[in-house]
């Protein structure tokens, strides 16, 4: 059913996985908020952005690896949670998580996988997994879910803020799809408490600070906020004790109108001024938006709709397609500006306009 392919960009294969998915399943994976404005704002911005490359540094072949809370990764690109993997392939989540194994990549498992948390790190020995989490209400059934994810191994917790209740996404309304097909579910929101009742994910208005602190206390698992956009959100985090800063639109599926995260991050950086690290997410599609991210003080960043796009097209080794072909893009594109490894990186080298 899933002829192998070889993408020669990321853009192949979304191609090939509109191809195979049900028309409302790929809405739902590529869509976003009211007009869109932010989805398409994510990718636009970076191409506004030009690269100023160096020359004649002598630097050979880069590193393109990186150590982030711990975890080892071989490129400064992570996989970012997105939910319901097993509407894209049967093999869902696990697929995903082998193909992060074996391209040596951090997977950020969704609260919202319809594998469990524990089943995909069966699937995967080896594989550097962090858990996102959406705070629930009910905050005995989130520690059950945050001992899950731990005794899974998992290496970090990144809690979602940008979610006080969910983005009106507008093809998902005319598609009507509200809901996973019968055969799968939210398997991380099973309650062991309830007589294994699929509990559904509850988003949050009330939601604040002082629930992150009751969280802090609840694990060791150093915690990844994900969803600031605002420099004073990024001081605010840095004060609860958050070890790392993912600046996030949500991939424009929440509030309709933020800027573009790419445009957002230099504030940040500015305010959190080494303080932990900034983590980037949204519309980052080429090894070159990734370094325009790192210049301008990133960490990291994370890719979600590419790897859905992958595994949708090919599975395991699709996922593992989209990986590797950003990491040799980011080794190829930090070749031809001069730099040894992502530290070489800085903001001389972003112009803008492109
Ligand atoms: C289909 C889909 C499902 C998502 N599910 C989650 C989720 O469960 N938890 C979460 O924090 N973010 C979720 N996100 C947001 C991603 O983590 C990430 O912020 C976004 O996809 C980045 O933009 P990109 O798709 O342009 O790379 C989802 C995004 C998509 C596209
Ligand atoms: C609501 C979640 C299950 C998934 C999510 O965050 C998303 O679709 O953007």
């Amino acid at each position: 059913m899933y002829a192998q392919m070889r993408g020669r960009s990321l853009r192949d294969y979304e191609v090939a996985a509109r191809e195979r998915l049900d028309p409302a399943h790929y809405d739902y994976f590529a869509g976003g908020a009211g007009d869109e404005v932010t989805v398409r704002a994510n990718e636009a911005a970076f191409g506004r952005l030009g690269l100023v490359p160096r020359v004649l540094r002598g630097a050979g072949k880069p590193q393109t690896g990186v150590t982030l809370l711990g975890s080892r990764a071989a490129a400064p690109v992570l996989v970012a949670p997105t939910a319901f993997h097993r509407l894209a392939h049967p093999e869902g989540e696990r697929a995903t998580a082998r193909a992060a194994a074996a391209t040596e990549t951090i997977m950020i498992v969704s609260m919202g996988a319809t594998v469990a948390i524990e089943d995909v790190a069966a699937a995967a020995p080896g594989a550097e997994l962090w858990f996102q989490l959406y705070v629930q209400p009910d905050l005995a059934f989130t520690e059950r879910i945050v001992r899950r994810a731990e005794a899974a191994g998992c290496a970090a917790l990144v809690v979602t803020a940008d979610s006080p209740v969910m983005g009106l996404r507008e093809r998902d309304l005319r598609n009507g799809f509200h809901d996973l097909p019968e055969h799968l579910c939210c398997e991380n929101l099973r309650d062991g408490a309830r007589g294994d009742r699929v509990r559904p994910i509850v988003m949050w208005p009330e939601l604040s600070w002082e629930h992150l602190e009751a969280l802090r206390g609840m694990t060791q698992l150093p915690i990844v906020l994900k969803g600031v956009t605002h420099p004073a959100d990024a001081r605010l985090a840095i004060g609860h004790g958050i070890s790392a800063i993912m600046v996030s639109n949500h991939g424009g599926r929440q509030l309709d109108g933020v800027p573009a995260t790419i445009d957002l991050l230099p504030d940040v950086v500015a305010e959190v001024a080494g303080a932990v690290p900034v983590l980037l997410d949204g519309g980052v599609r080429r090894g070159t938006d990734v370094l325009k991210a790192l210049a301008l003080g990133a960490a990291a960043v994370a890719v979600g709709r590419p790897v859905v796009w992958g595994l949708a097209a090919d599975g395991e080794r699709g996922v593992a397609g989209v990986l590797g072909l950003l990491r040799a893009e980011v080794e190829h594109a930090l070749t031809l500006c001069g730099c040894a490894s992502v530290a070489d990186l800085d903001p001389s080298m972003v112009r803008r306009p492109c």
